[in-house]
């Protein structure tokens, strides 16, 4: 089921400006990303066995760009490293869970991701993100 903490999502409005932030602070950056089907640009910081992922949206469409009008900046989703999402996705569909994505869709680091509506888990959005086999 769930492996691990594998990032935790913060949304910013100026991701250059918020890498150079974490940066002072302390944190090593591994990369950024576009990830164009989520219509964002994400910056990774391993830290220990999970990730800080800065996002910041690339679209006037975004779900962050919305999230960042209602909300402001900060902490926007937690993802949890699974096995099997395809199943777990549909288990949780069978549970009563209400889900964004009822299939796996592609994520950063090319990993499969699917997000649950946070009217489900307490108001906090959920992401489960999913290694792809390379021989897949
Ligand atoms: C690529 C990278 C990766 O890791 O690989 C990513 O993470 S991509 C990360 C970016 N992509 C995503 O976030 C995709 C999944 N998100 C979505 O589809 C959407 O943001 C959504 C369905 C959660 C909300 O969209 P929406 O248009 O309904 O937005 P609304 O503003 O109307 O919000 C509806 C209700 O959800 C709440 N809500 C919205 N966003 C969040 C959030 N991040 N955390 C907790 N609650 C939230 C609002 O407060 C509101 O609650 P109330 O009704 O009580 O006021
Ligand atoms: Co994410």
């Amino acid at each position: 089921m769930f492996k691990k903490i594998d990032h935790i999502g913060i949304a910013v409005s100026n991701l250059e400006q918020a890498v150079k932030t974490f940066e002072l602070l302390g944190f090593q950056i591994a990369g950024t990303e576009e990830v164009p089907e989520q219509k964002v640009k994400v910056a990774f910081f391993p830290v220990g066995e999970s990730n800080l992922e800065l996002l910041m949206p690339t679209d006037e469409k975004s779900a962050v760009t919305r999230f960042l009008m209602n909300h402001g900046e900060g902490i926007h989703h937690i993802a949890f490293l699974v096995e099997n999402l395809e199943g777990m996705l549909a288990a949780l569909k069978e549970k009563g869970f209400n889900l964004i994505d009822e299939k796996p869709r592609p994520g950063a680091h090319g990993k499969k991701i699917a997000f649950i509506h946070p009217k489900s888990t307490n108001s906090v959005l959920i992401e489960l993100c999913e290694v792809v086999d390379d021989g897949e």
